[in-house]
């Protein structure tokens, strides 16, 4: 049966029904514009089945055990081992058994017309969409196409390795088992979480890394989750990466030649950043390159090499495929400004697209906020002292641990963490914070209001942590500062 030109004509297209494209249609839906998702695959993409979700499901058994065993009297009745099949199975529900029944649920409440298939672009808003059975469907835009594809597991050009079955964040995410020898390439976020996890649940993990782990932060970060790894039995190997991999047959050892050294193991993650899903997108049929990010405007339109976005103002693009901060909450922050402003350029509303209006991802640019759910955790937001040297800021670091501070010492029995704010000298405002230790996920909310609202130094003052809480590291943040009294 042919569609007709109405079931096959929307104002606004999204391919990619990740949790990023989702908010794209929903802001659009709401702003007054008929809208197609269109999903090849799980509606919600890879955070709710194969990244965030089911990689903290995996962390937080051995994160509360060892919460527990930090404290008198909880030490005492934590007496077995992790139920490593409990774990598994709570990843399961957490994934919702790798289903999208409800998802795809919210979609349809959310008045959102979900297209199951694959879509590629032929020209200019105009798509074809392949469905599981093969059957090809045209569809047209009337106002507004967004991609919001995602990104896949990068793999590295190393001999043997991609006929060697390697595991990405997908399998490891997914597993059903635990292998009881995890090699894991690569020291960035994956990397460091998944290490912490099977270690936790039992793995003998070796962790190899070219550089330093969590480079992007600030190294005392990844210094204390090289120790945090260590303690807990990984092997780190920093300044490392295989030479050539092989595996055994359809399932049987994986052996990496590492500096001439063999190392043997059950199973290889491959964590070593990812690659956008431009391959096969018909990207060539509207004059962008395949396989490319999508660099975009703070409105989120699609620019080209000139920088200025295409001819027709049309092509938006959200989320990891853009590269501007590949996590889930900013691309759904991006999603937000995105589904705004494609309704209001539609309807000839009125924009509000300059810096921090409600149709840009000004964001993006400086106030970043990320946790890495290893044990310590890294919470950190805006510049490091490093990246705010770098953009020609006056900074001053100031660093603290948080051990000292009341709240530490009934969170845990021996707290240590670190916390680092970075104070732009000029203006007296926070251009990044970086808190590690246990719990500080909970803490960096607070940071990123600061970043983001520019809050002067003289401001936060009064901002009182309650007490005894791991709050109270910002008034001894302030004090290690100190107080300028030369206007009072
Ligand atoms: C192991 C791991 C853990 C992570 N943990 C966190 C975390 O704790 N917090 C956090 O903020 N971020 C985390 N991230 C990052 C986060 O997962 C991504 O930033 C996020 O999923 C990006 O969402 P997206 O919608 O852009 O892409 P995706 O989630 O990849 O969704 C894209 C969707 O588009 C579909 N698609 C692609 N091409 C087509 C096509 N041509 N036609 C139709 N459909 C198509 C795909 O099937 C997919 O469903 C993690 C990543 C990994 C790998
Ligand atoms: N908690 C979170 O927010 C969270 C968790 C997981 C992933 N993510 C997101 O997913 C993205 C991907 O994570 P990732 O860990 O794959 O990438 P990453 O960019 O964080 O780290 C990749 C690491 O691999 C190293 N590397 C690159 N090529 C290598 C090679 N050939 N051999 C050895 N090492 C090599 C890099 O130096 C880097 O340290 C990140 O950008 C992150 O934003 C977020």
């Amino acid at each position: 049966m042919t569609a007709s030109p109405e079931e096959t004509t929307f104002d606004l297209i999204v391919i990619g029904g990740g949790a990023i494209g989702e908010n794209v249609a929903d802001r659009a839906v709401q702003g007054g514009l008929s809208v197609a998702l269109v999903e090849a695959e799980l509606v919600g993409g890879e955070c709710s089945y194969w990244a965030c979700m089911p990689s903290k499901a995996l962390l937080r058994s051995g994160a509360a055990v060892r919460a527990a065993q930090n404290v008198s009297g909880a030490r005492e009745a934590v007496t077995g081992q992790i139920d490593v099949r409990a774990v598994l199975e709570q990843r399961n529900s957490i994934a919702s058994n790798w289903s999208d029944d409800g998802q795809a649920e919210w979609v349809a409440g959310a008045g959102i017309t979900l297209l199951r298939g694959f879509a590629r672009f032929t020209g200019p808003k105009a798509l074809s969409l392949t469905d599981a059975r093969g059957a090809v469907t045209q569809l047209t835009a009337r106002h507004a196409v967004a991609v919001s594809t995602g990104s896949a597991a990068l793999l590295p050009d190393i001999p043997g390795l991609a006929g060697a079955a390697p595991w990405t964040s997908r399998e490891a995410t997914s597993t059903q088992e635990i292998p009881a020898r995890l090699a894991i390439l690569g020291g960035g976020v994956v990397g460091c979480e998944m290490a912490t996890a099977y270690a936790s649940l039992g793995s003998k993990v070796t962790l190899l890394s070219r550089g330093a782990l969590l480079s992007n932060l600030e190294p005392f970060a990844g210094e204390r989750v090289k120790d945090a790894l260590l303690a807990l039995g990984v092997d780190v190997q920093l300044g490392a990466s295989p030479t050539s991999v092989s595996r055994d047959g359809a399932g049987g050892e994986v052996t990496l030649v590492v500096g001439g050294t063999e190392l043997v193991v059950d199973e290889l993650l491959v964590a070593v950043g990812r690659t956008p899903n431009t391959g096969d997108l018909g990207l060539e049929t509207i004059g962008l390159e395949p396989h490319s990010w999508l660099p975009t405007d703070d409105t989120m339109l699609v620019v080209g090499e000139d920088g200025a976005p295409l001819s027709g103002e049309w092509l938006y693009a959200t989320g990891d495929v853009t590269h501007r901060a590949l996590l889930t909450h900013q691309g759904k922050y991006q999603a937000r400004a995105a589904g705004d402003v494609i309704a209001a350029r539609a309807l000839g509303k009125r924009l509000s697209i300059e810096p921090w209006g409600a149709h840009v991802a000004t964001a993006d640019h400086e106030s970043v906020p990320q946790v890495t759910f290893t044990d310590p955790e890294v919470a950190s937001v805006g510049l490091t002292l490093a990246a705010a040297q770098k953009a020609g800021y006056s900074v001053r670091a100031v660093d603290y641990e948080i051990g000292n501070v009341a709240g530490a010492s009934v969170t845990s029995e021996n707290y240590s963490g670190q916390a680092r704010m970075i104070v732009d000298e000029d203006r007296q405002v926070i251009l990044g914070v970086t808190f590690v230790g246990q719990g500080v996920a909970e803490l960096l909310h607070s940071a990123t209001i600061a970043v983001v609202g520019e809050v002067p130094l003289n401001r936060l003052w009064h901002a009182v942590p309650s007490y005894p809480t791991l709050s109270e590291v910002w008034l001894r943040l302030l004090e290690t500062y100190g107080r300028d009294t030369s206007s009072f």
